[in-house]
Parts: C-alpha cells; sequence; structure tokens
C-alpha cells in the first residue's frame, strides 16, 4: 500500500486544487460581511449552544468567500496541563472552514484537513481564526484558515489547509443516527434548519 493509498481504496486526495478549479463565488443570499453566521446544529461541539463542554465558536461573514471566528479555551479542553487539546483547535479549524461552505450555500464534509501547530494555546486564551476558500473544482472545495493568539493581528499559532466535498442531505439521514436527525429536523429555528437542510435544494 503506497503512502497515498488508505484502506477504503479512495487514496488521499491532494490539498492543491486541480488545473480546471475555478475561484469561489460568493452565493448572493450569503449573509453580508460582518453578520454572524449562528450555530449550524445546536448540538455541534464546536459551534452548537447545547454541548456544555462545547467550543461555542462563533463565526462572522467576511468579504469574498472567507469567515472569522473566536473561540476561548476553557478547562475542559486540555490535552497538557493548561494548554489546549490540538484535536480541539483542529475541531476549531474544521468549523471555521466548514462555515465558509455556508457563504456558498453548499453542504460539504471534511474529507482532508492538514493542521498546522505552530505554538502552544494556553486555557484562556482567545483563538482569533480567519478562513478563506480558494477554489471550487466540481464537488471538491479548497480552502485554507490559521488562527492567532493574542488578538487578531496576534502571532499564528495554528494552521490548516483543507478540502471539503460537497454532498446531499441523504449523506446525513443515511449515515446519522435516526434520533438526532429526526430531532434536528423538527428544530422549531426554522433558520437553523433551513441551514441544515434547504441548502443547495
Ligand atoms: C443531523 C443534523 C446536522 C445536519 C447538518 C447538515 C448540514 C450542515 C449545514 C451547514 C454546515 C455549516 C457548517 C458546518 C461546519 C462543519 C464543519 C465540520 C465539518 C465536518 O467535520 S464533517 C465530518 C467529518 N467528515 C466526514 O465525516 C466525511 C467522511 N467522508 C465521507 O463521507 C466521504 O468520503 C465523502 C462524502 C467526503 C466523499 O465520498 P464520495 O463517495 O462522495 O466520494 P467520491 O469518491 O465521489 O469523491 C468525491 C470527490 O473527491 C474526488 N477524489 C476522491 N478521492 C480522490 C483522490 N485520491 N485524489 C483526488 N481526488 C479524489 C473524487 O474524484 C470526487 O470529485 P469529483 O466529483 O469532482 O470527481
Amino acid at each position: 500500500m503506497s503512502a497515498a493509498t488508505t484502506p477504503s481504496g479512495r487514496g488521499r486526495p491532494s490539498l492543491t486544487p486541480p488545473a480546471d478549479a475555478k475561484p469561489p463565488v460568493r452565493h448572493p443570499d450569503a449573509p453580508a460581511p460582518g453578520e454572524l453566521l449562528g450555530s449550524h446544529y445546536d448540538q455541534c461541539f464546536a459551534c452548537g449552544e447545547d454541548q456544555p463542554h462545547g467550543l461555542h465558536l462563533a463565526a462572522r461573514a467576511g468579504e469574498g468567500v472567507s469567515v472569522t471566528a473566536e473561540f476561548t479555551v476553557q478547562p475542559a479542553h486540555q490535552g497538557a496541563p493548561g494548554l489546549a487539546h490540538g484535536g480541539v483547535l483542529a475541531t476549531a479549524l474544521d468549523e471555521t472552514l466548514g462555515s465558509l461552505n455556508w457563504l456558498l450555500r453548499v453542504i460539504a464534509v471534511t474529507r482532508r484537513l492538514e493542521s498546522d501547530f505552530v505554538q502552544p494555546v494556553p486555557v484562556g486564551s482567545t483563538l482569533h481564526l480567519t478562513a478563506r476558500c480558494t477554489a471550487v473544482a466540481g464537488r471538491k472545495i479548497y480552502s485554507t484558515a490559521e488562527g492567532r493568539v493574542g488578538g487578531p493581528d496576534g502571532p499564528v499559532a495554528v494552521r490548516a489547509d483543507a478540502l471539503f466535498v460537497e454532498v446531499k442531505l441523504d449523506h446525513f439521514t443515511t449515515h446519522g443516527r435516526s434520533e438526532e436527525v429526526h430531532a434536528a429536523m423538527s428544530d422549531p429555528d426554522q433558520v437553523k434548519v433551513a441551514r441544515a437542510f434547504e441548502v443547495n435544494p
């Protein structure tokens, strides 16, 4: 098995867009720059309000296909004493990158996420994240993100490049546990339902 082959046989897709990739196009109905995107699912570990130990990450639309987000590291997010767990930081990057797809009005899931941990992130610090979509090729969406500490212009602590793949609603109804899927579909917050289920009809 070569380094680029996975047990699924589907291989490890490149994070470099192919030659026929196009620049991303912001959807005309995307939230205005500066507008909070809100949570896409209240049980989401990264952005949901109903996860007591979640990241409660709040993302805001930027110009073009870009977002900013903030996340303050809590004691529940530790790996080493007093420091954020790397997987939690990767979650923050993944969520910020994933929220870009809302500006494209596409439902997509992370296919590949390559993270760099540049410096440790202490508990109590706020990670200031920025992400932008760099290219789209068919169902493949390429994007990049970084997180800074000490303020939006502070030093880069983490960064990531990602490939998301567009999916249809049946991705969730087929693979997700039915009780959560049905509960999410009957959420009284219709904006959330629309965001989760009615994009890209
Ligand atoms: C239940 C309530 C909640 C519902 C919420 C619903 C929606 C949410 C709405 C808004 C969301 C907003 C923000 C969300 C933020 C979330 C951030 C977190 C996101 C995540 O954290 S999400 C969880 C982790 N994530 C997964 O859980 C994915 C697991 N994974 C899979 O589910 C499959 O793996 C999948 C579907 C990715 C692909 O599966 P598939 O069968 O569709 O793939 P396929 O083979 O068709 O490839 C597809 C294209 O990749 C090309 N390709 C493949 N292999 C290649 C290689 N080696 N080299 C070059 N290209 C390659 C092909 O060529 C083709 O491209 P093309 O179509 O252009 O040819």
